[in-house]
């Protein structure tokens, strides 16, 4: 069993229903565990500014899925809640991406762990740090530091997810 911390991000349709209902998936899933989920933030949009704003937030599970396991699953959720890509970076009814599966580090064609752009995200950071304030990154920084350094990221703390 590893402890693992996922990313969940919406910016179209019911974006709190999204992060719920994938939420939900998730735990229908024998091998995945949700231990706790971070607040939901409103963030601007990263990246690719022409698009509505994020709905964000972070949760730890614990899972017996291998990590490239996890990674199918997750994409079969993305699919399942409509997920389409067509634009780097663009609008989506749900994404689910792996930040920290354990200790592991994994860089293949398809899954990168840690995920590569998390320590410039204040999506990812802002609701991680609400579940682990004393969190050292892999590449020795803490997670407070690296907040700091992403402050002109505009995110507001909207509220707790109802399910
Ligand atoms: N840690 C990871 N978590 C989720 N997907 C990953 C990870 N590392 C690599 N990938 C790959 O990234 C591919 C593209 O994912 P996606 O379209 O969600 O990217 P994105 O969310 O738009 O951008 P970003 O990767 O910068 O968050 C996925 O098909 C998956 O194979
Ligand atoms: N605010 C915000 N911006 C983004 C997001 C996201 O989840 N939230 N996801 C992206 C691709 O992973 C690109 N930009």
């Amino acid at each position: 069993m590893e402890i693992t911390y996922l990313s969940l991000g919406s910016n179209i349709g019911n974006r709190q229903q999204h992060i719920a209902a994938a939420l939900k998936k998730m735990s229908e899933n024998n091998r995945i565990t949700i231990l706790r989920v971070a607040p939901i933030y409103e963030t601007a949009p990263w990246g690719n500014e022409n698009q509505d704003w994020f709905l964000n937030t972070v949760a730890e599970i614990e899972t017996s899925l291998t990590p490239q396991e996890l990674l199918e699953q997750l994409s079969n959720i993305e699919t399942a809640l409509g997920r389409t890509r067509e634009q780097h970076w663009g609008p989506r009814t749900i994404d689910l991406d792996i930040l920290l599966y354990g200790q592991e580090q994994i860089n293949l064609p398809n899954l990168q762990i840690p995920h590569p752009r998390m320590t410039q995200r204040a999506f990812v950071l802002a609701p991680l740090a609400d579940l682990c304030p004393d969190m050292i990154l892999p590449d020795g920084q803490n997670i407070n530091t690296l907040l700091k350094k992403v402050a002109t990221q505009e995110l507001k703390k909207i509220q707790k997810p109802t399910s």
